[in-house]
């Protein structure tokens, strides 16, 4: 329902309202129609520039980071339960996460959000913003997940994780970095601050924007959850050997294995990630051949010592940096997902030379996309198995990684990894 200006109306907006325009159709994008936010932004934003589009997005984002908790507010304001997708919801939503989580005073909260609800239920918006703000009502400290999804992680993983993962969302998470060269970690750990988990790797709490802090113009370093740093951690060092990162874009797994001295062939079917894959390659002086194909359709001129297959998946266990995931991703796309990994799995296992490693894994926290992939693909394939993680790069694993939000201080992406070698 993105409100639009009045057809024939040349009067100027009030400042303020076109972001917040921006802002509705995001939401609107997300909810309605399933898209990603990050896919969204382009044509939601098209009308707002500079910061406005910044501010548009963490409106977006925000509101989808609370919103059971903004919804419970509501609902606690009106008489009637409004429709999920009621002109009046989504701007009270929009309203009080800028109020009562990025700072916004509330007569500008209210007052940039009003427009948009003209010939609506303007009086009905005020009344309840109003109604809200006067009884001083905040948000919960411990964010709500939607109850779907709450449902769905406490029967995997159990309640525990469900309070790890509520907490994770409260909180922007800490950066992590990858550094190109592990042996100065402790170099770069005194230039940077912060504190390492592993050769490699750095977590910052507090930093300047990315592109301003020192080494990122050298390309010592790049952006990396430690998690997703877990499946190139468990390939090891190249010495030469020729690795296939499938569905490399924009990088992350490419670099850490150029860094480790593979002879890296990377493959992914996006021409917007593979541009980012080479301009990460270009910055970090890291050397891989790149290839635009569909892996469904492509094949390596010969078997690899290593195969990597980082698959397309819901991405839920990005959920810190992705709130729309809580959102968007329902069963059936899961499943959906699941059918694509299986195919992608199946042509990367013909990939690997015998005695080589195969590595499986997905940003996801659902059991489909990992534990129950794993499962299925052994009982198909006699010719792999499964070794478990060396210690000193993920403790006391058994079979497979899986990562849950809590497991380290200030949080982790929810990742699968399982490292197979073939017969
Ligand atoms: C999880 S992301 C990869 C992240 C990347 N490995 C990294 O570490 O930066 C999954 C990637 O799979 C790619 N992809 C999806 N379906 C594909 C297919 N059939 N063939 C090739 N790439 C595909 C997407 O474009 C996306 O870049």
């Amino acid at each position: 329902m993105p409100a639009s200006p009045k057809q024939h109306s040349h009067a100027p907006e009030p400042l303020g309202v076109p972001t917040r325009r921006a802002a509705i159709r995001l939401l609107d994008a997300v909810l309605r129609r399933g898209e990603s936010l990050e896919a969204a932004l382009p044509a939601a934003t098209r009308m707002v520039h500079g910061p406005d589009r910044g501010l548009a997005h963490a409106i977006a984002a925000e509101t989808l980071r609370r919103l059971p908790d903004l919804d419970a507010l509501i609902d606690g304001a009106t008489e009637r339960v409004l429709p999920d997708d009621a002109k009046a919801r989504t701007a009270l939503r929009i309203a009080l996460v800028q109020a009562l989580v990025l700072g916004t005073p509330p007569h500008a909260a209210i007052a940039t959000v009003l427009p948009l609800v003209d010939g609506g239920p303007r009086k009905l918006v005020h009344g309840v913003f109003g109604t809200l703000m006067r009884g001083g009502l905040l948000l919960p400290e411990v964010p709500s997940l939607p109850a779907d999804v709450e449902a769905r992680w406490a029967t995997a993983w159990g309640e525990e994780m469900v309070a790890d993962a509520e907490r994770a969302i409260a909180a922007p998470p800490p950066l992590d970095l990858t550094l190109a060269d592990p042996d100065v970690t402790e170099a770069w750990r005194e230039r940077l601050g912060g504190e390492s988990v592993a050769p490699g790797h750095l977590r910052l709490a507090d930093h300047a924007p990315v592109a301003e802090m020192e080494g990122y113009a050298e390309g010592a370093w790049w952006v990396q959850d430690v998690a997703a740093s877990i499946p190139a951690r468990l390939i090891g060092a190249g010495d030469g050997a020729h690795v296939l990162d499938l569905c490399a874009a924009p990088g992350g797994k490419t670099m850490q294995l150029a860094a480790a001295g593979w002879r890296v062939t990377a493959v992914d079917s996006s021409a917007g990630r593979i541009k980012r894959l080479r301009e990460n390659l270009h910055r970090t002086r890291l050397k891989a051949e790149v290839v635009r194909a569909d892996v469904l359709d492509w094949a390596p001129d010969e078997p690899a010592d290593a195969v990597l297959l980082d698959a397309p998946c819901s991405a839920t266990g990005i959920f810190r940096r992705h709130p729309d995931v809580l959102h968007r991703v329902r069963p059936a796309v899961v499943e959906e997902l699941a059918g694509l990994q299986r195919r992608l799995l199946a042509r990367a296992a013909d990939w690997v030379k015998p005695g080589g490693t195969l590595v499986y894994a997905t940003c996801s926290l659902e059991p489909e996309e990992g534990e129950r992939q794993l499962e299925r693909f052994l009982r198909a394939r006699s010719d792999y198995a499964l070794v478990p993680a060396d210690p000193q790069v993920v403790p006391a694993t058994e079979g497979a990684v899986r990562t849950l939000p809590g497991m380290l201080a200030g949080g982790n992406d929810g990742f699968f990894v399982a490292r197979l070698v073939r017969g």
